[in-house]
């Protein structure tokens, strides 16, 4: 229940005795952050809130995905009120009092699960989603390739809610995050005694996620000796502890997911074929968020709504947000949001809170760009590698600042870096060289 929506209190009494929660907030600030943190299945929300009109209140709900159904109360609506309230996406509309068979009605019209899913307005997301929601009935080992920050927890999270697994456990490790000789530990568990500092002998990953999912994210990171490990604990479906001969028996599924290109990988020899097979069973690929564009705007309404705020983009922010090029992907988006909601006073966001380049990511990578005329490697460069050089030239080399830009780890960024290098470009030179060509046109102005 959101404001006071002439629902009396005899009545909301005797809601207790209906097999629903019921959560009463008195605006859209405090909505918002109830439906964030919880599960809602139905919303009614007074048209008299104190800091929202009903219209802005129907758009911040209708930002949810999956949207919980919004009936909007009002003790003395008219029809043109009502019909722009359906009009804008609610539910229904009650004029005057409800009544305890009302609400229990419309209770009961909702659906008794409604597990939050992704984001996916384009054809290409909504097609991925088709085929992970196929893959997710089944045991199959999925393979989710993409760049940074392109969705890939957020899809292996989807296959395993709509999976028989999905009452037991998802476990995720981030295997660049952590040290060869942990990630050992972490993955596979170890018995007490099994090396200096394992005082108590402690359950792996694979133990952890046993009935349910595991999640390898950064699966191209693993150094090779325990890409053997993990490829005997695949064929086998059975895993030691380490100091122990004792083996357990696992039933889980697994996800990998990769920001790499394995199969290259495979082939310079850093990853091993037969592990590479193993997994990449049911391949699922995240695309950049710029080739499908249409999902930009739900993202970023998404983020906004998540936040709690009751804000909205004005159209040029709108605009300025479709002009980008995105190579942070959804990350980087998320992080553009955060970033502006600081920004902003009003109830609107600005172009300028959004500080992105002035006329898309497009106008930085222009041809005066040094990597665009560096003829050389042309054929092998990617937008995003142009966009990744370009954002590491604005800002003079400095690692942190380009990953803050970029919204990407710092790692993810030294991991890029390095896969530019190794197409033999030769990054050091052409920040050089930019410092150079920013002095003289300094000194030209
Ligand atoms: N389709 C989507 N709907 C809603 N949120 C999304 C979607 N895609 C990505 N996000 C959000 O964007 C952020 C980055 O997503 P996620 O962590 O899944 O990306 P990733 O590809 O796994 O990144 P990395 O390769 O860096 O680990 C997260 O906060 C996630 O919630």
């Amino acid at each position: 229940m959101v404001g006071e929506t002439g629902f009396d209190s005899p009545v909301s009494q005797q809601l207790t005795t209906l097999p629903f929660t019921l959560e009463k907030v008195v605006d859209c600030l405090s909505a918002m952050q109830v439906i964030q943190q919880k599960k809602i299945d139905l919303i009614i929300a007074s048209d008299q809130l104190p800091d929202a009109t009903t219209l802005e209140f129907i758009q911040q709900v209708g930002r949810q995905n999956p949207m919980p159904a919004l009936v909007i109360a009002s003790p003395d609506a008219c029809v043109e009120d009502a019909v722009a309230a359906i009009h804008a996406g609610a539910s229904d509309f009650i004029a005057g009092n409800i009544t305890l068979k009302r609400l229990t009605t419309l209770l009961e019209q909702q659906p008794v699960e409604t597990p939050e899913g992704p984001i996916a307005a384009s054809d290409a997301s909504r097609s991925l989603l088709a085929m992970a929601r196929q893959v997710a009935s089944t045991d199959t080992t999925v393979l989710i390739t993409g760049n940074s920050g392109t969705g890939k927890e957020v899809l292996a999270h989807f296959i395993h809610q709509h999976s028989p697994r999905k009452a037991q456990t998802f476990i995720a490790i981030n295997c660049a995050a952590i040290p060869e000789n942990l990630l050992e530990a972490e993955l596979f568990g170890y018995v007490k005694g099994a090396f200096t500092g394992a005082y108590t002998s402690r359950p792996g990953k694979f133990e952890l996620a046993n009935e349910g999912t595991l999640f390898l994210d950064e699966i191209g990171e693993i150094a090779g000796s325990l890409q053997a490990k993990l490829l005997r604990v695949l064929q086998e479906r059975e895993v030691e502890r380490i100091g122990s001969h004792q083996s357990i028996r696992l039933n889980i599924r697994i996800i990998a997911a990769t920001n790499q290109d394995l199969a290259r990988q495979v082939n310079e020899g850093t990853f091993r074929e037969d592990l590479f097979y193993r997994l990449n069973v049911f391949p699922l690929h995240c695309m950049p968020l710029r080739e499908r564009r249409e999902d930009i705007l739900p993202l970023a309404r998404h983020f906004l709504a998540r936040t709690g705020r009751c804000l909205q983009f004005s159209p040029s922010a709108e605009q300025a947000l479709l002009n980008h090029d995105w190579p942070g992907n959804a990350r980087e988006l998320e992080n553009v949001v955060q970033r502006a909601l600081v920004l902003t006073t009003g109830n609107t966001i600005q172009p300028e809170a959004l500080m992105l380049p002035a006329n898309g990511t497009q106008s930085t990578t222009t041809t005066s760009s040094p990597i665009r005329s560096n003829k050389l490697h042309k054929r092998n460069r990617t937008l995003e590698q142009e966009h990744i050089i370009d954002t590491l030239l604005q800002h003079k080399g400095h690692r942190t600042r380009t990953a803050e830009t970029l919204g990407i780890t710092t790692r993810t960024l030294r991991n890029k870096l390095a896969d530019i290098r190794r197409q033999g470009i030769d990054i050091e030179a052409l920040i050089a060289q930019s410092k150079t060509s920013d002095e003289h046109r300094y000194q030209g102005e």
